[in-house]
């Protein structure tokens, strides 16, 4: 368990903003690290010391760092972070899905007696799908699905931006890991759900849905224990269509945890 309540944030977009408004008067302090050209430096508020380089956000003394930038920095940061004996929540988790830097970061975690901790994100139920993963002959099936709007530059570049406002779009089934890799910004929670679950157990379904509620997860479980249908209408940040609103609730949720005496 930490103890002195510091947080290092690696981004200061949507998430963090939210974290931090949330988490402010509980007693954490904030260390910020942005790229030395990042517009986002502009927006950090007053008392949240701004770094540009690890080495900077280390010698600041997080008890925790939280990672809210994407996929990039995950690799670009999270292993130099762990090696040097302080935990991460990385919400970019789809970066996982390269199994080299997955190996990178474990080794940086045995070597600074370290954990990367998966936050559950824009979804829930990671404790009854990482049950399965004991369980041989269980499936899971995701489907992310959301408004156009979220897949806004994706859909311009297949050309499709006129017909997504029209009618449902299967963009993608396949594997957790392709599925991060295609759409980084959207199917980190795909990787999430491997990760608790097992890659190979587990298929995804990417939709464009005109008449989608929200962000909607669904995830479908059966196995010789039984069945699951979990499903999720999150509503999206105000700032970042694709992004729920949810996830930096849940990240606070999963910060909170790593202090508290009694963690639920
Ligand atoms: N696990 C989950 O359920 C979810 C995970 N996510 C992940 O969280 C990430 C952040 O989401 P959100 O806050 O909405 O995104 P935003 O785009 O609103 O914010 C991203 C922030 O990170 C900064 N940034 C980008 N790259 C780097 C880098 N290499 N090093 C340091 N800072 C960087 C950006 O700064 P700049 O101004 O310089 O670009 C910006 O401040 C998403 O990209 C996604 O990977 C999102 C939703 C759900
Ligand atoms: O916030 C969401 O709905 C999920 C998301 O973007 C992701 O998994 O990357």
């Amino acid at each position: 368990m930490a103890s002195e309540r510091r947080i290092g944030l690696i981004g200061f977009g949507t998430i963090a903003r939210d974290i931090h408004a949330r988490l402010g008067n509980e007693g954490f302090s904030f260390a910020c690290l942005l790229r030395p050209d990042s517009p986002s430096r502009a927006g950090v508020p007053e008392g949240i010391a701004l770094v540009a380089t690890v080495d900077e956000l280390l010698n600041w003394g997080p008890a925790l760092v939280v990672e809210v930038a994407g996929q990039a920095a995950v690799a670009q940061t999270l292993p130099t972070v762990l090696a040097a004996g302080i935990s991460v929540l990385p919400a970019s988790t789809g970066a996982l899905a390269d199994d080299d830097l997955l190996a990178r970061l474990t080794e940086a975690a045995e070597q600074g007696g370290t954990r990367l901790i998966v936050p559950s994100g824009a979804v829930g139920g990671l404790d009854y799908l990482a049950a399965l993963r004991e369980t041989a002959d269980a499936h899971v099936r995701y489907t992310s699905r959301k408004p156009p709007r979220a897949w806004a530059p994706e859909l311009e570049a297949l050309g499709l931006t006129e017909k997504a406002a029209q009618a449902e779009i299967a963009l993608y089934e396949g594997t957790a890991r392709e599925a991060a890799k295609l759409y980084p910004k959207n199917l980190n929670v795909g990787l999430t759900i491997a990760l608790a679950v097992g890659h190979e157990r587990l298929s995804v379904r990417i939709v464009s849905d005109p008449k989608a509620a929200g962000n909607t997860h669904e995830i479908e479980a059966e196995s010789a224990l039984g069945t699951a249908r979990l499903s999720f209408v999150n509503l999206p940040s105000p700032t970042n269509p694709k992004t729920s609103a949810l996830t930096a609730a849940s990240l606070t949720a999963a910060i909170r945890r790593q202090f508290d005496r009694i963690a639920v």
